[in-house]
């Protein structure tokens, strides 16, 4: 996929207005028998208006259990503890509601649910049901969100459906989810999600299964949707091709942290933390197509009794014993709107590191 980077300031300091959701020191762990199981340890973020913040970062950091949080819908016996700050309502009239602090199955967070805050998955047979129609589906998410007016319903769910490039809406509504297409199928589950009007849109690898063109028309949907809707889109993937294509401001994630965080174009072109830069290393481009792609060594730790100090120290090629395993590292602020969690951070910075985040 071709990297086109988009000029944006961060989200890390963006002003209190543009903000409509923040994510304060956000843990989930799973008390299992074997011990505490962190996925999520301390993550703090922001999301703003008609904005996207991706989440990257390999497969068991912490991306998707960290969208299940921001729902109130992590399994059981996962805990959620910090603050997950939603602002409703208009400007003028706004309140903010910690999710957090709501009974996960109460009246509050259902209607918050495919309401104000609606997600996208990987897999789309995730989100139906295969036994109602298409346009059944859609419209009990508009009737509980939008109106109680039956047909008024149906010509919402006709207009979604249309709006999101899908052929023939009239006869999909009538077709049951697995005799649409994988791509069709992936456009009728944006359009149930988008049919309730949310401002936040949570993405979690939603074209991992698709071929490359269906992919790119999916991305371009959403990036569209975005634009004509103002809503704000969370994007998870392990993509950092993918979060070049959709995103504002970015959070690289390893074991259940942030390791750094900035606008896209501080990300692709000044990546301080030496995770980031491995997973650069390992994105094909076309400059080093013949060559043979450098993987990042080892893997991702089970997060369960981890030692002291950084994450990333096993695999770090910048790893200093007596330093980096010592004590937990903070978020350093290297730059405005730029944050990052390693102590060498400051090496391509001459001013030094700033203050932590
Ligand atoms: N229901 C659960 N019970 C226990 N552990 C879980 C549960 N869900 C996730 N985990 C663990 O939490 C960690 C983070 O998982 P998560 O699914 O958030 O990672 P991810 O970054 O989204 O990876 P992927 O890209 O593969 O989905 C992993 O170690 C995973 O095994």
């Amino acid at each position: 996929m071709s990297v086109n980077i988009k000029k944006q300031s961060a989200g890390a300091g963006a002003a209190n207005a543009d903000v409509i959701l923040e994510v304060k020191d956000l843990k989930v762990h799973f008390h299992l028998d074997e011990g505490k199981l962190k996925s999520v340890d301390g993550v703090n973020l922001t999301i703003r208006k008609g904005k996207t913040l991706g989440i990257v970062g390999e497969s068991g950091c912490g991306k998707s259990v960290t969208s299940q949080a921001l729902l109130r819908i992590v399994p059981h016996p996962g805990t959620v503890e910090g603050q997950i700050l939603l602002k409703r309502g208009n400007t003028g009239n706004s309140e903010t509601v910690d999710l957090v602090k709501l009974d996960d199955k109460g009246k509050e967070i259902r209607s918050i649910r495919g309401g104000e805050i609606a997600m996208i998955f990987q897999e789309p047979m995730k989100a139906f049901s295969p036994i109602h129609t298409v346009g059944d589906q859609i419209m009990e998410a508009i009737l509980l969100h939008r109106t109680k007016d039956d047909s008024e319903a149906r010509r919402i769910a006709l207009e979604t459906l249309q709006s999101v490039g899908m052929s023939n809406p009239v006869q999909r509504m009538n077709e049951f989810p697995h005799q649409l297409s994988g791509g069709m199928r992936q456009r009728a589950m944006i359009a149930m999600a988008l049919a309730s009007h949310p401002n936040i849109l949570i993405a979690d690898e939603p074209t991992t299964a698709l071929d490359v063109t269906v992919q790119a028309q999916v991305l371009q949907l959403i990036n569209e949707l975005k634009e004509k809707t103002g809503t704000s889109v969370i994007f998870i993937t392990h993509d950092l091709g993918v979060i070049a294509e959709m995103s504002d401001d970015v959070a690289v994630m390893y074991l259940g942290k942030v390791v750094e965080y900035t606008d896209v174009d501080t990300l692709f072109y000044g990546a301080r933390h030496p995770y980031t830069k491995a997973l650069f290393h390992s994105i094909p481009s076309v400059a080093s197509r013949n060559k043979r792609l450098e993987s990042i060594e080892g893997t991702v730790p089970f997060p369960m009794n981890l030692p002291e100090g950084c994450g990333f120290y096993s695999r770090c090629p910048r790893a200093e014993d007596g330093l980096c395993n010592v004590t937990e590292i903070p978020l350093f602020k290297v730059s405005e709107n730029h944050y990052v969690r390693c102590l060498f951070a400051e090496e391509q910075n001459p001013g030094g590191v700033g203050n932590e985040h």
